[in-house]
């Protein structure tokens, strides 16, 4: 009998042929797979995200062989190129993770930074609501490291006082809280300490109890101190016997050359596969369904192309400035902080061709072709903005400057616009308009797709002379108030014939009462099952970056001085000329929005 172990919160499905017979299904949840040993199968997995079968070729003789065990388990990530191999009973032993009495697999994860924003912010809440849901492995461990000093207890204190989650308000949340944070322990030490690391290796083994160990770390720690740390760990701290996995935040360098190098030194210590560059907006619920909308939709595939888009808009801002952050903020600047990475991948995965399949690689082989096929940026083609001082209703708010840790005389740019091209066949000549700011009047990211005129349109008069207006526009709202809308030309009730525009909307509040994970929470959950889809490789990487360093080291060396915008506006006027000279205007501007 074989067993294959999924999470709970993500069904698989398993369909096998047994001695060359009739292929069978069965349901994840009574994944278990009867084979009469000697048996030759053949077995398929298929996830909910891949369509793409997975083949697992038990190979005739051994496997048959090792099939008299009560229950083996398969964790997807030994499924190398889609084949477990192994030539003999021990090591099919060691690799599935089976070796007697402990028959199950451990995940430590450990959060490298423990002490800082994003741990408290993000991982460790998303954490939490993975463990509420159920996703977490049976034997997991969470251990945050860092150097400041700080009990198990005091870790616990500090996690559960920044638990703010999608889970607060839920059922059993504090019991569940305090289970979990059972399993959450803390490990005081240096980033570029071999010995340091060695002890939590000691500490993760007791937790792992001599089974299988599987090991994530999470490096949610400022960049110049990535490379110690991942040295560290990977030198002291690697499974011995399992996965080894590194999770790693953004920025992953400030231009080409530091990126390569930051590559090239990770690689010393860590193969391609076991790191996962990160990027949140990938792992946001609209990011994640922009493939389907386009893919799984016949009345869309037809329209995605030059033919019949006339420019598609990605945009992003904040209605709060750098504030707490301005140190890191002023050495990046919004264009590498959103651009390069956010809004790029965004672009890359509404760009794409059909993927061959679902699967990670043939995702990502997609995403690096637009862009690859991306025109240099050029100067003229970025608009650059920084926040001044305002005043209203008698609160001040501050300048982008007035943050002690922002020298007076900075240039960062805090807002951005660009118009991209991609020198493709399929969008050849359609302006992709980026947009990027902090401070600004409201909180959203949003990719606007307006749609091109309708040809001898009959009802030209009716709209007036404002044709913009009565263009088709698709807006898929990231959030806050995740949607997708539709803006169509209908009639208005009544006896004459005047036009107006409407919005056929899908509003994922109204639609669904099932609230929307935190981007976090997926991501995690991906790297713990292997899963690479969402997360960079390092082509990908290093396409992004040709694209931005030769116009980043431009606005640099001849330090162009960013356009003032008042804090809470909407950003420098700039950003019109730059749209109006494609022949675009903001959609996010429209009053009907
Ligand atoms: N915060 C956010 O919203 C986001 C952050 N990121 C990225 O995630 C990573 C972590 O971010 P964040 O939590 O804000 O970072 P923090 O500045 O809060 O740093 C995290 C921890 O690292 C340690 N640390 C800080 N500065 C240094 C230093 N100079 N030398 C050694 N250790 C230091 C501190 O822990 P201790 O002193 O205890 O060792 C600190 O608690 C960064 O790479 C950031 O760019 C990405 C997206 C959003
Ligand atoms: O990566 C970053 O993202 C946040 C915005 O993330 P969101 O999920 O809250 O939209 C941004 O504030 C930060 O500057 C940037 O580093």
């Amino acid at each position: 009998m074989a067993a294959f172990s999924a999470t709970h919160c993500r069904s698989y499905s398993y369909s096998a042929s047994i001695n060359g017979g009739q292929t069978q299904r069965f349901a994840s949840s009574s994944s278990f797979l009867r084979l009469s040993a000697p048996a030759k199968a053949k077995v398929f997995l298929q996830s909910p995200r891949n369509s793409q079968q997975t083949a697992i070729l038990m190979q005739d003789g051994v496997v048959a062989t090792e099939l008299t065990h009560e229950e083996i388990e398969t964790p997807k990530e030994k499924l190398k190129d889609g084949l477990l191999s192994f030539t003999s009973a021990k090591e099919w032993d060691v690799k599935t993770g089976f070796d007697g009495n402990e028959n199950e697999s451990s995940v430590s994860i450990t959060v490298v930074g423990a002490s800082g924003d994003l741990a408290k912010k993000k991982i460790f809440p998303a954490l939490f609501a993975l463990y509420y849901e159920d996703c977490l492995p049976k034997h997991f461990t969470i251990y945050g490291y860092a150097r400041s000093k700080m009990t198990d207890a005091e870790l616990r204190n500090m996690v559960s006082k920044t638990l703010t989650c999608r889970i607060d308000k839920r059922e059993n949340c504090s019991e569940k809280m305090d289970q979990f944070l059972k399993r959450c322990f803390y490990h005081s030490g240096q980033y570029d300490s071999e010995d340091n690391f060695s002890q939590l290796d000691k500490k993760l083994k007791k937790h792992e109890g001599g089974r299988v160990s599987n090991r994530l770390f999470y490096l949610s720690i400022p960049p110049n101190i990535f490379t110690e740390a991942v040295k560290c760990a990977s030198l002291s701290a690697s499974s011995y016997n399992g996965w080894t996995r590194v999770i790693v935040e953004k920025p992953f360098g400030r231009d080409s050359e530091s990126s390569a190098a930051l590559t090239k030194t990770l690689k010393q210590y860590l193969a391609e596969d076991q790191i996962f560059r990160i990027d949140h907006y990938l792992g946001k619920e609209l990011v994640e369904n922009l493939s389907v909308l386009w893919f799984a939709n016949l009345i869309f595939e037809p329209l995605w192309s030059r033919r019949y888009i006339r420019n598609v808009q990605l945009i992003f801002s904040e209605d709060f400035g750098t504030e707490g952050r301005g140190g890191y903020f002023d050495n990046y600047g919004i264009i590498r902080d959103i651009m390069q990475n956010h809004l790029l991948q965004i672009l890359a995965l509404f760009a794409m061709e059909t993927p061959v399949s679902l699967d990670a690689e043939d995702i990502r082989n997609e995403k690096v072709k637009v862009l690859r096929s991306m025109r240099p940026l050029r100067l003229e083609d970025v608009v650059v903005g920084q926040y001044k001082s305002r005043s209203r209703g008698g609160v001040t708010y501050p300048s982008y400057t007035d943050d002690k840790t922002v020298p007076k005389d900075s240039l960062t740019p805090t807002f951005a616009a660009a118009a991209l091209f991609i020198d493709n066949a399929r969008w050849d000549g359609v302006p992709f308009l980026m947009k990027a700011g902090k401070a600004l009047h409201d909180r959203r990211a949003e990719i606007r797709v307006q749609f091109r005129h309708v040809p001898g349109n009959l009802y030209n008069r009716n709209f007036g002379t404002d044709l913009d207006r009565a263009t088709n526009e698709l807006v898929i709202r990231v959030q806050p108030g995740e949607a997708i809308f539709l803006k169509i030309n209908n009639k208005v009730p009544g006896l004459g014939m005047r036009l107006d525009r409407s919005n056929l909307n899908l509003h994922y509040a109204a639609r669904y009462s099932k609230e929307i994970p935190d981007a976090y929470e997926r991501l995690l959950l991906d790297a713990i099952e292997g899963e690479r889809r969402l997360f960079i490789r390092s082509d990908e990487l290093d396409a992004a970056w040709a694209l931005f360093t030769p116009v980043l080291a431009e606005l640099e060396e001849k330090k162009i001085i960013p356009e003032s915008y008042p804090y809470g506006s909407r950003g420098p006027v700039g950003a019109h000329y730059l749209a109006a000279r494609y022949n675009v205007r903001w959609g996010d501007l429209d009053i009907e929005q």
